[in-house]
């Protein structure tokens, strides 16, 4: 959720964005937050999942970025991709806004992912996790990134 133009995470974003094209379709998806919209915290929270959850297809996973979710390490996540690729599944991770995510969308979640038990920004977390998943994929290759 949300636009990240505070050029200090959005770089690296874009630099893990582009080393991902070699490997596989991935698109940046930026939606508006509605906190911002002078809605209550739970109502913009609700707001921002209808949204997410409308934009579901049936092939696709969605991994549900949050803190209190399952932790993998980097090879149990790339094991996570190899899977998704050979059920020609569509990953669709998803980082919440201010406010986190709304219980909808970690119920419709095929996965809830946890990058660490401590609460990072939103789009700190868009950079470790773009990291992860570029990571994942030099794994799945067995090229010598990941060591
Ligand atoms: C600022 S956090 C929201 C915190 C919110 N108070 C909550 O309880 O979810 C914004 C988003 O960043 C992502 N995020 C932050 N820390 C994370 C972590 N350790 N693991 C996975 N995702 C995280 C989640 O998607 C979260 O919804």
């Amino acid at each position: 959720m949300g636009k990240d133009r505070s050029g200090l995470f959005e770089p690296g974003v874009r630099e893990y964005a582009s080393r991902l094209e070699h490997y596989t379709r991935f698109e940046l998806v930026e939606l508006p937050e509605a906190s911002g919209k002078k809605l209550k915290p739970g109502d913009a929270k609700t707001a921002e999942a209808e949204v997410i959850l409308g934009r579901l297809k049936p092939q696709d996973w969605l991994v549900a970025m949050d803190e209190r979710g399952k932790q993998l390490d980097s090879v149990e996540l790339s094991r996570y991709l190899a899977k998704a690729q050979t059920g020609a599944k569509d990953l669709l991770f998803v980082i919440g806004g201010d406010e986190g995510l709304d219980e909808s969308v970690r119920q419709a979640a095929h996965l809830t992912l946890s990058l660490s038990r401590m609460t990072l920004p939103h789009r700190l977390a868009r950079l470790v996790l773009i990291e992860q998943i570029y990571r994942a994929f030099t794994i799945i290759k067995g090229e010598p990134y990941h060591k």
